[in-house]
């Protein structure tokens, strides 16, 4: 059995470049990974059967990205050899649906990257990523592994290497549908393009950010609140939100201090995936194909 992470991801800043003709958004963001998320468990079989457990409560099995990645790869593998294997899944699943942390991607990224070394297919980085596109603009970044800044939908990565501090995390108690979002006729989508240099000199913001806070209020009323602690904004197209703190108990403090329901957890920001993390300490068991280039 091989368990390995899936972690979250924030984006530190998120801008709308443009609408493509496919209706899919260009947009510039960087990625960042925290050492928090799900855990999934691979028992690989010979009999080609996929067994996810448990089920997500809203997601049917087929449509979870974590049968949709073991899909793709065992279509691969029958071109390839006329053969498919199997596997036993067992997920555990702590970071909320829609909350803007990109968990289903994660998912489906950890999902690629396991089975293809438990049923030894041998595809590199690239080939991953390539087919990680298909499942979600954000699989990619979690398949490279890397902080990045990404341009085109999310998949034109440029490895990066922001400051590493802790995160305190804010979930309030609803899904953003991130279809919704982009589909707003109010969503800002026409910010100028920005080099990372640029980036780096211009305050950070989330163009989904106030479009977000005006469909949902309690998005607004939390982020008011954090915002009397440190500067804080939402990830992806919410609903989570975060503000990075200087040390752990700091940001465990004001996480003390939080609303009633509120979900919330503090997270250290990684530049290296908690997933190739685990994959290294793993070695010389398990090896890592080299990529080619870092686009997709
Ligand atoms: C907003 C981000 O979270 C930033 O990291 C991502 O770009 C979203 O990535 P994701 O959840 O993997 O999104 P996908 O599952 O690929 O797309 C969901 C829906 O969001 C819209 N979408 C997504 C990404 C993008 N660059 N433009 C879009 O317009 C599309 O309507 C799409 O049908
Ligand atoms: N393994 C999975 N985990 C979570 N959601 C999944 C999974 N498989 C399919 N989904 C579907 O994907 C939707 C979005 O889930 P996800 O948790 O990735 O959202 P998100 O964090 O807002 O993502 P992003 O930041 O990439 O937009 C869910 O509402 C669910 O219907």
């Amino acid at each position: 059995m091989l368990t390995l992470p899936a972690p979250a991801k924030l984006n530190l800043f998120l801008s709308i470049t443009g609408r493509r003709d496919d209706g899919y958004h260009n947009l510039q963001t960087l990625f960042q990974f925290v050492d928090y998320g799900d855990s999934l468990a691979f028992s690989p079989t010979d009999d080609g059967e996929l067994i996810l457990t448990p089920e997500l409560a809203g997601v049917l099995p087929e449509q979870n990205l974590i049968i949709k990645a073991a899909r793709l790869l065992q279509e691969l593998q029958k071109k390839k050899t006329g053969a498919t294997q199997g596997a036993h899944i067992h997920l555990t699943k702590l970071l909320p649906m829609g909350g803007g942390l990109g968990g289903g991607s994660s998912d489906a990224a950890t999902t690629l990257v396991a089975l293809n070394q438990l049923w030894k297919l041998g595809l590199s980085t690239d080939t991953l990523a390539e087919l990680g596109i298909a499942l979600g603009a954000d699989v990619p970044v979690f398949i490279r592994g890397h902080a990045a800044f990404a341009e085109g939908v999310g998949e034109i990565l440029t490895p990066a290497c922001p400051d590493e501090p802790w995160y305190l995390i804010l979930c309030p108690q609803l899904e953003v549908a991130t279809a919704t979002i982009f589909n707003d006729p109010e969503l800002v989508r026409n910010s100028p393009a920005l080099t990372l240099q640029q980036w780096l000199e211009t305050p950070w913001r989330n163009d989904c950010e106030a479009l977000v806070k005006k469909r949902h209020p309690e998005v607004a009323k939390l982020l008011s609140w954090l915002l009397e602690y440190a500067p804080s904004r939402m990830t992806g197209t919410g609903a989570c939100i975060f503000a990075s703190f200087g040390s752990q108990q700091a940001a465990e403090d004001v996480l003390a201090k939080a609303p009633r329901g509120v979900f919330g957890f503090v997270a250290k920001g990684c530049n290296q995936s908690p997933l190739f993390s685990a994959l290294e300490k793993l070695k010389p068991a398990i090896k890592r194909v080299p990529s080619s280039n870092s686009t997709i």
